[in-house]
């Protein structure tokens, strides 16, 4: 068994991850989360929340995971939103084309067309993984899944491919409720659904996914960030196009301040987003030496986009995996959704002082132009103004412009012409968007993959009581902040008394608003095993001397040293407190005991 093979068979087993529709044989591309996996999901979008709307001041919003045609062909979507599918001619089966060709460990296929990726096919004699028949050719598959809107016909609809259009196609709400002052974000953690060639990857690769979203709207001339300085000295590692290009070139390490000062990345604000997810990722358990953070190769990067990183764990079985992807994504999506719905989406920016002009301006004698023109005179009016200093000095005595549609000729005298200072106080600008795009199921997996242990245990060192010295542990070494109880409550055995002062502390924790698990089944050190394969970070225990000694001492024990401490029962949720948030170590916080 691999790593993977491992935490997957710990995740079915303990309620984290279930394939879904089992009961009718499962659909491949579908998870569901169980009570510990959910649980663990939660607290990961519930820090994302932390991280973006508490501290960033992004608001959530929610918009359907269902949209309209209109919003997926400005995107983009509709048009192409495809990967290259070829099909076995034998058993049927779909695949990846580029998925086939690098798995031989040839790199720089995202950018071939199909007729490209066919010839590599036959060069390299790939064949149906399945049952060794021969491919047929590759076509674009579009990945969104289709519906219709409303019985009969309907309006046609998608299953939304990604959360991001929802805040754009609100772009005009956002910018009023932020009173139209840059930068302003908003973020949305939803669904997103993909109709994956060929989704084998377990949860690395779904149909349907859960996506945390922000979209920060920036003035394109100012992309410094305003709290820089938070992350200038954190030191990232960068994996920039000029190593990927180098045949032996590896990861380098740079602080965020030098890797913007060198133009490693692009700009302040991009890389302030690298390095917040950096932070994010490995407060909820990423290992930081098996995080990096790669830069798009200009052949895989958008064409509209300054720059972009994505964020990529290392796992046991799939290597490298994509799981952020950052990118300054210009005024792309705004003009499109402007072109497409014709209603500008822009913003006025201020000057922080009117700044002074002189502009060639045409002032045309409307007193004279109304009777000459009647109805037409504002449009004739308008259609002067908009006249160059060239034009009207070519012009002889008189003047043809177009106003809706017709000629007029106006004398040269009705308008007065020249050089005037004018005021500027601000300008229109249609703004940049810096998109941070997380997948949380990814996450979610790469963390429990990164938490998962094994340990020899020996009588000495480890086992936890003499009727538990097995040999070997599986742990699950969760931060506090994501493992999916805090602690759990056992009473030593199963004695009514002992199960009423531990059923009395439980409590009392989850009173505290502590996730709290209680189990009384089984001898303590399989109890132990049990809450340390889920992540358990402490256990509790309480004993005859909890009910009989004053001060009702209660057993504390540590789930990655399996050190134990004794604590008076009375301190036990502010003992509990300290240790989950880390303001006390295990060993500040009581005496240690030999088991
Ligand atoms: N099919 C999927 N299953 C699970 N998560 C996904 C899937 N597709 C995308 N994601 C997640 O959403 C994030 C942002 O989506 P994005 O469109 O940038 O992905 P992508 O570049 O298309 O991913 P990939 O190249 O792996 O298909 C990704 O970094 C990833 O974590």
């Amino acid at each position: 068994m691999d790593k993977y093979d491992k935490v997957m068979d710990l995740a079915k087993r303990r309620g984290f991850l279930w394939n879904s529709f089992e009961l009718y044989g499962g659909a491949a591309g579908f998870f569901d989360y169980g009570p510990l996996g959910c649980t663990v999901k939660r607290k990961i979008e519930n820090l994302w929340r932390d991280f973006y709307v508490l501290n960033e001041g992004y608001m959530e919003i929610e918009a359907p995971t269902i949209g309209i045609e209109d919003i997926f062909v400005a995107s983009g979507h509709v048009g192409g939103f495809s990967d290259p599918l070829t099909e076995c001619g034998g058993c049927s089966q779909s695949f990846r084309a580029d998925h086939l060709i690098e798995a031989l460990g040839i790199e720089g296929v995202g950018a071939l067309d199909t007729v490209q990726l066919d010839e590599m096919i036959v060069q390299n004699n790939i064949v149906c993984p399945e049952c060794g028949c021969k491919l047929g050719k590759s076509f674009e598959f579009n990945l969104m899944f289709q519906t219709k809107i409303g019985p009969g016909t309907g309006r046609p609809g998608y299953l939304r491919p990604e959360t991001a259009q929802g805040m754009f196609v609100d772009f005009q709400r956002l910018s009023r409720f932020y009173r139209e002052k840059l930068p302003f974000g908003a973020v949305q953690i939803g669904k997103s659904y993909r109709n994956e060639i060929s989704p084998r990857q377990g949860v690395l690769r779904l149909r349907e996914f859960t996506q945390a979203e922000c979209e920060i709207f920036v003035d394109p001339d100012v992309k410094t960030h305003p709290n820089f300085d938070k992350y200038k000295d954190v030191k990232l590692t960068l994996y920039p196009q000029a190593q990927q290009a180098d045949p032996s070139g590896t990861t380098i390490q740079k602080t965020v301040g030098e890797a913007v000062a060198d133009g490693t990345v692009a700009h302040e604000f991009l890389a302030y987003y690298v390095a917040l997810t950096n932070d994010f990722l490995i407060r909820v358990g990423i290992s930081p030496e098996d995080l990096r953070f790669r830069q798009h190769l200009s052949d895989e990067m958008a064409h509209y986009a300054v720059d972009c990183w994505d964020a990529e764990i290392k796992t046991d079985r799939f290597g490298w995996v994509e799981v952020v992807g950052i990118a300054d994504r210009t005024d792309y999506d705004l003009s499109a959704h402007a072109k497409q719905s014709k209603v500008e989406l822009s913003v006025y920016i201020e000057y922080p002082e009117p700044i002074i002009e002189t502009k060639f301006v045409v002032k045309p004698d409307m007193g004279k132009l109304g009777p000459l023109f009647k109805g037409k005179a504002k449009a004739v009016g308008d259609a002067l103004k908009e006249l160059s200093a060239e034009e009207i000095q070519a012009a002889g005595d008189e003047i043809t412009v177009t106003a809706d549609g017709e000629s007029f000729t106006v004398s040269k005298n009705l308008i007065a012409f020249g050089e005037e200072s004018v005021k500027i106080s601000g300008k229109t600008i249609v703004p940049h968007v810096i998109e941070p795009s997380y997948g949380i199921d990814r996450i979610t997996y790469c963390v429990m993959e990164h938490a998962y242990d094994e340990e020899e245990l020996t009588a000495d060192a480890g086992a936890d009581t003499a009727d538990d010295d097995e040999g070997s542990r599986a742990v699950m070494r969760f931060k506090n902040i994501v493992a999916p109880y805090q602690a759990a409550v056992h009473p030593l055995m199963g004695k009514p008394d002992l199960s009423a002062a531990a059923r009395n502390l439980f409590s009392e924790i989850v009173a505290a608003g502590i996730m709290c698990d209680y189990d009384e089944s089984g001898t303590i050190g399989k109890r132990y095993r049990r809450n340390d394969e889920i992540g358990i970070p402490f256990s509790v225990t309480i004993d005859f001397d909890t009910i009989e000694k004053e001060n009702k001492p209660v057993t504390i024990r540590d789930r990655d040293t399996m050190k134990q401490i004794l604590v008076p029962a009375d301190n036990l949720v502010s003992v509990l407190k300290d240790l989950l948030s880390g303001k006390k170590t295990f060993e500040e916080s009581g005496e240690i005991v030999s088991r």
